[in-house]
């Protein structure tokens, strides 16, 4: 099976190039051409028995497959709010083609056991890569250590606590140690306990005026300073997730000019939105951490230009109606956003001029494969063809009925958006396709 697109716009994971040709054969691609003749290719193609499928792609862009390294898949466990294989079909179509689950799974996944079950579910999808994160404490209840060498033996890509932060510092030192040791990631969920205290909105105006326990910026940043202090004296890669306040990306930035080495994501939702979008008390605005004013928004964006911020990730984190339709207070904190991210960025903040759309594409393909030692991320002659055929002038309202997720918990309901990945491809094999391609 060979593939010809021609005329189209390509993002190869470094830059954009106005109109280019690409044949992919099998699983790779294997030109990458002004024009390429399409005699040529069929006399070729013909010699060795295969089908050819020809796209006209004149007007869309080509970018490699999207890597997301913050998904929440919830099997095993809660497969009432997504499964692996409903999570990679919103996955793909998002545009996505590898994409990293959290543990915070019933079990955690904190043995190799869960590791290689959820490696057996995900290979008889759709082909979407999916790369097990596994937990930093048992049961993530931050008191005991995994065995760290056991799960990497099974395959994890990195380690996090995530959705909840390793309160203990002592044990934190000893992950990063261990980690070290191992030479794996370790994935941070910065949030301190004891200051956060069970608040629901970010600690500002938004929630004075809706009368809601607030969390301050404080018990992000502080941890942050710790476990890059942490992270420091082992040695160690740490990762933060989905960073929200402007203390935060300050401390990166004095760890990254001190030669710490320190990375961090941010989502399209604490990129896009600050406390003032929160229209109404409802669920579907409550993310963990919280979407903050307009000063941080401002802070992650510049951050992201900067490179002090490198990779952005959805954090998509889906749940029942039941789960997120009862208000703030009574709400679980999360938010989908695998099918959207791309729209989303690209309209609110590409559109805008805030962003570059090649600083936006490479935080989405190059950058978290550098990061996370992943060998996608790229389009050239003889890589593998994971890429993603995106729509710039569709423009579509978003309707939560026509998700692939489980998880209809999007902030992003009824907004009008440009922007739309129209076919995505594994190995050269359509995953996802728009029914108008
Ligand atoms: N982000 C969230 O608000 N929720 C996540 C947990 C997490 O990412 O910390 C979840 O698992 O639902
Ligand atoms: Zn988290
Ligand atoms: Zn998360």
């Amino acid at each position: 099976m060979a593939v010809l697109i021609k005329n189209v716009q390509l993002f190869d994971g470094r830059q954009l190039h106005k109109s280019k040709d690409i044949l992919i054969e099998n699983e790779k691609i294997v030109a990458i051409e002004d024009k390429i003749d399409e005699r040529l290719v069929e006399n070729a193609i013909e010699d060795n028995y295969q089908d050819i499928v020809k796209i006209n792609a004149a007007g869309k862009l080509l970018t490699p497959g999207f890597i997301d390294m913050h998904v929440h898949l919830r099997e095993p466990g809660f497969e009432y709010k997504e499964t692996i294989e409903t999570g990679s079909k919103a996955a793909a179509k998002g545009g996505f083609t590898t994409i990293a689950c959290m543990p915070n799974t019933k079990p955690v996944t904190d043995s190799k056991e869960i590791v290689e079950y959820i490696y057996e579910k995900a290979n008889v999808n759709n082909g979407v890569k999916v790369y097990p994160i596994g937990a930093i404490t048992i049961g993530e209840k931050g008191q005991e250590l995994t065995n760290f060498q056991e799960l990497k033996d099974a395959g994890i890509i990195a380690l996090s606590d995530d959705g909840r932060g390793v309160q203990n510092a002592k044990l934190m030192q000893e992950a990063f140690n261990n980690a070290k040791s191992l030479e794996i990631p370790i994935i941070i969920h910065a949030e301190d306990d004891s200051l956060a205290a069970s608040g629901h909105l970010h600690d500002g105006q938004k929630a004075k005026e809706l009368n809601i326990k607030g969390i301050p910026s404080t018990s992000e940043s502080i941890m942050v300073a710790r476990d890059i202090l942490l992270a420091e004296s082992a040695k160690a890669h740490v990762h933060f997730a989905h960073l929200s306040a402007k203390e935060s990306v300050d401390w990166i930035e004095v760890a990254k000019a001190k030669g710490i080495h320190v990375t961090c994501e941010v989502t399209p939702q604490h990129l896009v939105m600050c406390d003032e979008d929160i229209l109404e008390d409802h669920g579907n605005y409550k993310v963990n951490p919280p979407i903050r004013s307009n000063e941080d928004q401002n802070a992650l964006i510049d951050a992201l230009n900067k490179g002090v911020i490198d990779i952005i990730a959805t954090d998509h984190a889906p749940h029942s109606d039941d789960e997120k339709n009862s208000g703030i207070e009574k709400s679980y904190f999360g938010m989908t956003g695998l099918e959207t991210a791309f729209a989303v960025l690209y309209t609110k903040l590409v559109l805008t001029g805030k962003i570059s759309l090649e600083r936006v594409l490479e935080s989405l393909t190059s950058k978290p494969a550098e990061i996370f030692n992943i060998n996608r991320g790229h389009i050239f002659v003889g890589s593998v063809a994971d890429m993603v055929l995106i729509d710039l002038n569709d423009k579509k309202v978003v309707e939560v009925d026509k998700f692939e997720s489980k998880g209809k918990n999007s902030p992003f309901i009824n907004w009008d958006l440009h922007g739309w990945p129209v076919l995505t491809m594994v190995a050269g094999k359509v995953i996802y396709k728009d029914e108008r391609v």
